[in-house]
């Protein structure tokens, strides 16, 4: 597939302070990945030198190819979005009219605007004011607005913080749509459900450094204890182990028609963050 983004031994110092210290990754091209990590690990230091607003102290961060001196550059520009919390809309004028406006700046067809309306599940909603929608909505027109140009290779920061359950589903769904028609993602939270859903694999980052980096689905099944619980129709919930022993059992409940549910032991993404860090990621 290729890599999108490479970053090899990166090192940022702010002072005396180290925010990112001999990170290593790469994004393959078509990704979703993810960057997870509490409050103050380094997450926006690294979206602001992948999206060249900050020189790294030491290390390559290297996206398409162009280093990170170069990402600067209109070229590069062009192929990314960024999705950060300063809004830029105009209040007064309708989620239309505040597109329109960045089509002419960026010079792209007025035509544009449905698609990217549809793919954040606007398209009703175009004439409404800017000033009267809800956060939900008004993250849902900003993602719009990144996506305008189509760019190759997506950064979002934290882009549901905030946000109700039912207005970040509007955004996964959009970005599920991008990402299967190709669109890179990179993107930060520290909120585990969402990499579970979206990241085709994720890194955990604590205090500037990498402690682990896979799929979530390899990683829960690394650090599961292959216990199962089965929850019986007595009200009891029993934990049993896996392998021969826990499947006689099993067989045992449900011979007896005592089961109401079966369900392994996986530890969450959150899990396993606590448990390499001793932190909680909030
Ligand atoms: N411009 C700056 N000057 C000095 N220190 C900074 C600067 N930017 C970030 N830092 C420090 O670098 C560390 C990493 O900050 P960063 O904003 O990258 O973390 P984060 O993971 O994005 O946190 P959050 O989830 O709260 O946004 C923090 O200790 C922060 O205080």
């Amino acid at each position: 597939m290729g890599n999108v983004i490479e970053v090899r031994a990166l090192a940022k110092i702010f002072g005396d302070q180290s925010a990112l210290e001999n990170v290593n990754f790469q994004v393959e091209k078509g990704e979703t990945f993810g960057f997870l990590g509490p409050s103050g690990s380094g997450k926006t230091t690294t979206i602001k030198i992948l999206t060249g607003q900050l020189r790294p102290t030491s290390g390559e961060a290297q996206v398409f190819g162009l280093s990170s001196s170069s990402l600067k550059n209109r070229e590069y520009r062009k192929k990314i979005g960024v999705l950060t919390d300063n809004s830029g809309l105009y209040n007064r004028l309708s989620i239309f009219d505040n597109l329109k406006l960045f089509c002419d700046l960026y010079n792209v067809p007025v035509k544009r605007i449905d698609e990217v309306l549809g793919l954040v599940n606007l398209t009703d909603d175009k004439k409404k004011i800017v000033a009267k929608l809800s956060k939900g909505m008004l993250q849902r027109v900003l993602l719009a607005r990144t996506l305008l140009h189509e760019p190759e290779l997506l950064f979002l920061d934290e882009p549901t913080s905030a946000l109700d359950p039912a207005n970040s589903k509007q955004i996964h769904d959009g970005l599920r749509r991008l990402n299967e028609k190709g669109t890179t993602i990179f993107l930060t939270t520290h909120d585990m459900s969402e990499a579970e859903t979206l990241c085709d694999r994720v890194a955990f980052l604590n205090k500037g450094k990498i402690q682990l980096l896979d799929e979530p689905k390899k990683l829960r099944r690394q650090y599961s204890d292959s216990s199962i619980t089965l929850e019986l129709k007595d009200g009891r919930e029993i934990v049993l182990p896996g392998g021969v022993q826990g499947a006689e059992a099993i067989y045992k409940y449900l011979s007896a028609d005592q089961v109401v549910s079966i369900h392994s032991n996986e530890p969450t993404l959150g899990d396993i963050f606590v448990d390499i860090t001793g932190r909680e990621l909030v």
